[in-house]
């Protein structure tokens, strides 16, 4: 048994495809920003930014991971961010198997200012400079994200991905 980590931007897709897969499998299905909010009493991503700062955020989101059953039936959606600090990549290729769902930042612009969105506190959709940052941020995270055990560009076909998937959980 091994839990499956989605790993990518936000909105790259990870909360869709991640339910559609762990109902696809009969897994358990998880988040990790929403496990941050409930181990910090119900408080918005964007006030623990706000009031804590990110370095605190980036804490709780490490701690979190570590409360994931290891080697069990969870799909895990991650935190955009997450891959990229502290050990976590390291701590997700050790406990699972990972997916990199690698959407263009043009997708992922189009995707953020089409749908109505969670805010968020390092990407926001009134910034007039938002296709810059995100470029930016696809850029320097790609070398985390790409150390993922499968790559998924662009759509996925679930029933497709869980069949090639099974012969390594
Ligand atoms: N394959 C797809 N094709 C087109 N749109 C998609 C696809 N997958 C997801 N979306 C849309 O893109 C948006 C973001 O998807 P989703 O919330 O699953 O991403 P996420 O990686 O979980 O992002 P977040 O950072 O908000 O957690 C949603 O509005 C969703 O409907
Ligand atoms: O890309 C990021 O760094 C983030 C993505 C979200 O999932 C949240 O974890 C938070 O808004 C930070
Ligand atoms: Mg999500």
């Amino acid at each position: 048994m091994k839990n499956i980590f989605l790993i990518g931007m936000p909105s790259s897709g990870k909360s869709t495809l991640g339910r559609r897969l762990a109902r696809e499998l009969g897994y358990y299905f998880v988040d990790t920003d929403k496990l941050i909010i409930q181990e910090e009493g119900g408080r918005s991503i964007n006030d623990i930014f706000q009031t804590d700062g990110e370095a605190y955020f980036r804490e709780v989101e490490r701690r979190v991971l570590h409360t994931i059953e290891p080697n069990s039936q969870f799909v895990v959606a991650t935190g955009g961010g997450m891959p990229c600090f502290h050990d976590n990549m390291a701590y997700i290729k050790a406990n699972g198997l990972s997916i990199f769902l690698d959407i263009t930042p043009e997708q992922l612009l189009d995707r953020m200012l089409r749908h109505k969105l969670n805010e968020r506190p390092l990407f926001n959709r009134q910034d007039p400079t938002l296709l810059q940052n995100l470029r930016q941020k696809y850029t320097d995270r790609r070398f985390f994200y790409t150390q993922a055990d499968f790559t998924i560009s662009g759509e996925t076909d679930v029933e497709t991905l869980s069949k090639q998937l099974e012969a390594y959980l």
